[in-house]
């Protein structure tokens, strides 16, 4: 079952969620009361400062990692586990990857206990792997490939099983400008096609705004949401027009301004100032705060909501 509110069919809901790690003694509370609805077929970017808690919120939504309050609501279920419809995308390729086995028994590894016919796993795999553009890679084993193609491998593991949710933790980062470009266009191809719901993070301002149709930032730890901005950009976008794009640069600059923030009073304080963007000096989520720190909850959230979420949809042509 999935959930209905007037924004249309909710897939995924995270809802108050907060995490303390606690450990010999001591305590860290990386996230603290997470709201975030994504509807099914959305492409939501997640930035925050370095520290903020992405990976551990990202965690908690693939039920690798309970959270300590609050509740993730995937497809209409409370997630205690890895759900079935799930797939999953790491920075460190080389460590996800199995060396010894080939490219193809990777793609197959999580469908094994999912599609018992061989004869149709084996399908699923040519597919994926043709989808990311390997077709003829599936005898190599992953140490032989580059960066770029060892990536492309781990997409191809998570889209084989044809997932409803793909989440992915700054799966780009390691790899060089030219084949990041090219795996940034290679994943909005897929999601186009298969209509598959993304929750993609990253300390790329640039890769968030040019990708998402929503960026969501968090603040520093104990992390929350601080403004969710929609991306009003053309659905199909390319690297060169894109990017040249002023309103992409007005998108990437306000979200820097959030990013940037520094960090808040508690939340009796005086209410925050409306967003203001700030000129971007670079497009590199850095730490805004120290840890610790208590996020503002948040004028910025509601002037951003408050917008169109299409501007140019709704412009007569
Ligand atoms: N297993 C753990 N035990 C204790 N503290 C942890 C653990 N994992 C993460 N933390 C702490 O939780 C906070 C958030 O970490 P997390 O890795 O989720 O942030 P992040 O935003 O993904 O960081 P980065 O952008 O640098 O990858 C940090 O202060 C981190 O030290």
């Amino acid at each position: 079952m999935t959930g209905t509110t007037a924004d249309g069919d909710v897939l995924l809901r995270v809802a108050g969620v907060g995490k303390t790690y606690r450990a010999a003694g001591r305590s860290v509370t990386a996230l603290a009361g997470v709201e975030l609805d994504v509807r099914a077929g959305e492409f939501v970017s997640v930035v925050g400062p370095s520290g903020g808690g992405k990976t551990t919120l990202l965690k908690i939504v693939a039920g690798l990692l309970p959270a300590t309050e609050g509740q993730v609501v995937l497809d209409g279920r409370p997630v205690r586990e890895p759900p079935e419809r799930l797939g999953v995308v790491f920075q460190e390729y080389g460590r996800s990857l199995f060396a010894w086995k080939t490219v193809r028994a990777n793609v197959e590894l999580p469908l094994r206990h999912r599609v018992s016919d061989r004869a149709e796993r084996r399908r699923l795999v040519a597919e994926a792997l043709a989808d990311v553009g390997l077709a003829d890679a599936g005898d190599a084993y992953p140490w032989q490939l580059s960066g770029g193609m060892q990536q492309r491998v781990a997409i191809a593991r998570a889209l084989a099983h044809r997932p409803r949710l793909l989440l992915m933790d700054e799966p780009f980062s390691a790899v060089d400008a030219q084949t990041r470009a090219d795996l940034e266009d290679l994943l909005a191809t897929l999601w186009r096609r298969y209509g598959i719901t993304v929750v993609f993070v990253t300390h790329d301002i640039d890769e968030a705004v040019y990708l998402g149709q929503r960026v969501v930032v968090l603040s520093a730890a104990p992390a929350r949401v601080t403004a969710d901005i929609a991306v009003d950009l053309p659905a199909v976008r390319d690297q060169l027009t894109t990017r040249s794009d002023p309103r992409f640069a007005e998108l990437r600059a306000r979200v820097y301004g959030h990013v940037r923030r520094p960090p808040a009073a508690p939340p009796s304080a005086e209410p925050a100032e409306p967003a203001q963007p700030a000129e971007p000096t670079g497009t590199t989520a850095q730490p805004a705060a120290p840890t610790g720190s208590v996020a503002r909850p948040e004028s910025a959230e509601s002037a951003e909501s408050a917008e169109p979420r299409h501007p140019r949809e709704s412009q007569t042509p």
